[in-house]
């Protein structure tokens, strides 16, 4: 099902956090969400996964959908480790062999995978909850800033790996600076700066 978004637009305390911004993200599509920190994007992921209640506009195609997401703060149960983390989520109840092998494709070790995830680094946790998203059985993705903070070569492999599990998922990506964007061809909406702010 297509994703349109109308003049969907937010404020905080008479401060705009969002623009009116309008856009149709057809279904297995990818839409790149870019701009100046502080300009709207993770109040525009945060409105289209039902967190945050709109000012104005519409939003048609997510009610009732299955919505899977990375969080800039990752939200893991940090008492938990890698593989119970993911059996946690819908689709994420596999055997622990099988869990092994897709933190195995992104970089993390089995002893990693022993550990609580409190104990892994913040590049380790990224990698977890990029899992937990992909192997859910989320019909749309919501990643924020997926990659940051990864090394080159462990970025690719996520990247790649991203790319395989995503499953022709519709899925919407916020880059600070558009550097995600070879993750998959999709489309690009910049979002301009705080209004309050500039
Ligand atoms: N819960 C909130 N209460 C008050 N103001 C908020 C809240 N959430 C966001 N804002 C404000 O809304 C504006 C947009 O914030 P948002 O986090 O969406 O930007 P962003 O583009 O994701 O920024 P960054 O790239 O730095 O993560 C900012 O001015 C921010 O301070």
């Amino acid at each position: 099902m297509d994703i349109e978004v109308r003049d969907l637009t937010k404020s905080y305390g008479g401060r705009v956090a969002l623009r009116p911004v309008s856009f149709c993200l057809p279904q297995g599509g990818v839409l790149y969400v870019m701009g100046a920190s502080g300009g709207g994007k993770t109040t525009l992921l945060h409105l289209m996964m039902g967190l945050v209640r709109p000012d104005g506009g519409t939003l048609t195609g997510l009610s009732g959908r299955r919505l899977g997401a990375v969080f800039q703060e990752n939200r893991l149960c940090e008492q938990l480790d890698a593989p119970e983390n993911v059996a946690l989520v819908p689709g994420g109840d596999r055997p622990r062999r099988e869990l092994l092998g897709h933190f195995a494709r992104v970089g993390l070790t089995e002893a990693d995978c022993k550990k609580p995830v409190s104990q892994l680094s913040g590049g380790q946790k990224r990698r977890v909850a990029i899992v937990r998203a992909l192997l859910s059985d989320a019909e749309v993705l919501f990643f924020d800033e997926p990659f940051k903070g990864l090394d080159a070569e462990t970025r690719r492999r996520v990247v790649s790996y991203t790319a395989q599990e995503r499953r022709a998922r519709s899925m919407v990506i916020v880059t600070h600076d558009g550097g995600d964007r070879d993750l998959l061809p999709g489309a690009e909406l910049v979002l301009s700066g705080n209004v309050n702010n500039p």
